[in-house]
């Protein structure tokens, strides 16, 4: 499968074709307008999430609520478009608006894609880069991530996300034996967080940066229950599914790390005490004593829960801004200050569980795939019945 998207921060749509998803897998706009709106949530987000409220519009691929096998084509589109209507070009401007509809930004914000992506268009006015650059983007990418994880629950394969640290402030009480708990649980908190005694602090945090004028980051964990043993491959670089999650991850705007179970952690431990012991019974078939590796080993799934984590770091923008130069004099100015969030860590977990849930889908029906979902589904069945008996 692949997908592409297109659009806009401030245009009026954004769109996502996917193609390649097998027949029959059920896709309804509720079920991903659910996780459209999980995305708009959180503690720290700006004022534009009091804006939007995202909801699909399926334009293709999908007939009485089953995909066709055919390109899928979704839209959102920016409640705020309205508002920008002159700025972005697409509506006459009188000549007292000329000034302020004109007014390039030209003072770039250290940490965005502003200069670079500046230098590389050859773009005098940043607003032509950050309209994209925006995570405003991140949204089409959940809508997609909700099509995967609705193959995956066909499969019986769930996928969570949800934040464990903001600012420093870490939570050491996770639930990676029941998944559901862990859903429910960091699903009514404000900042996504399963670990109630650090929730406040957490929130203290983002309020402190938020009042100074700067902003804050965190680190997000994707937990995914149910995965079959042997997907992905060690064969060749390009297909171990660790290091397709890892482009994932890091491809999510801001996010600059990823590790796998305990991550760097095992760098400082000797390797009795991280890699995880063999057993296997009647019932479960092959199981692990531990999942330090986190579910992979030579870029395959090992049949115990996945764990990725990623980390964000503070969001560029500041309402106290950092110096920088304006391109147009060379001159040096404060970086230019644009409508902002101060902590986007709550959001960016469900990004980060869109990301993971498509990659597994995708390695899922490149392994097993066939056109139709009925058949996937026997296929990953005689998989798991397979390596019970191994
Ligand atoms: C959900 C989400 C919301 C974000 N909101 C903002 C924001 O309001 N202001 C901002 O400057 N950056 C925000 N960012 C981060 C920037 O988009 C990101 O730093 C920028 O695209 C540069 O890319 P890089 O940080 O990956 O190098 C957000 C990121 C995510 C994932
Ligand atoms: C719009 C979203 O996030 C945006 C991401 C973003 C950035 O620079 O990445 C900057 C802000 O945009 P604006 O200036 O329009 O408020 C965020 O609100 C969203 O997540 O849906």
């Amino acid at each position: 499968m692949r997908y592409l998207t297109a659009g806009e921060s401030h245009g009026p749509q954004l769109t996502a074709i996917i193609e390649g998803v097998p027949s029959g897998l059920p896709i309804t706009a509720e079920t991903i307008n659910n996780d459209l709106g999980r995305r708009q949530k959180g503690y720290g987000r700006g004022r534009r999430m009091q804006i939007e409220k995202d909801q699909v519009q399926i334009l293709g691929g999908v007939r009485h609520g089953k995909s066709l096998g055919s390109p899928i084509s979704l839209v959102v589109e920016n409640r705020d478009w309205k508002h920008w209507t002159k700025i972005m070009g697409a509506e006459e401007i009188s000549l007292e608006d000329e000034q302020e509809v004109k007014r390039q930004i030209s003072r770039p914000r250290p940490g965005h894609a502003d200069l670079n992506g500046a230098i590389k268009y050859g773009h005098r006015d940043m607003r032509n880069v950050l309209e994209r650059s925006s995570a405003r983007e991140t949204t089409v990418r959940v809508a997609v991530g909700a099509v995967a994880k609705s193959l995956l629950s066909e499969l019986g394969i769930k996928v969570v996300g949800h934040v464990i640290e903001i600012g420093g402030i870490r939570s050491e009480n996770t639930n990676y034996n029941d998944i559901d708990h862990l859903l429910q649980v960091s699903e009514a908190s404000p900042v996504r967080c399963f670990d109630k005694c650090v929730e406040m602090k957490m929130i203290e945090a983002i309020d402190s940066a938020k009042e100074n004028g700067d902003s804050i980051g965190g680190i997000v964990e994707v937990v995914v229950e149910g995965m079959p043993a042997g997907v992905g491959s060690y064969v060749h670089y390009d297909r171990k599914l660790d290091s397709k999650i890892a482009a994932a991850i890091v491809s999510i705007n801001a996010f600059k790390g990823v590790e796998f179970g305990i991550g760097f952690e095992a760098g400082r431990k000797l390797g009795s005490e991280v890699h995880d012991e063999i057993l296997w019974s009647k019932e479960q078939g092959y199981t692990r004593k531990t999942n330090r590796l986190g579910g992979f080993e030579g870029g395959m799934t090992t049949g115990m829960p996945l764990i990725i984590r990623g980390v964000m770091k503070p969001i560029p923008t500041l309402y106290k801004p950092l110096q920088s130069v304006d391109i147009e004099t060379k001159e040096p100015f404060s970086a230019s200050i644009e409508r902002s969030d101060s902590c986007a860590v709550p959001a960016a977990s469900i990004v980060a569980e869109s990301v993971v849930a498509w990659e597994i889908a995708n390695a899922l029906v490149e392994q097993f795939g066939v056109d139709r979902m009925d058949l996937i589904k026997e296929n990953v069945e005689k998989m798991r019945a397979y390596t019970r008996e191994f």
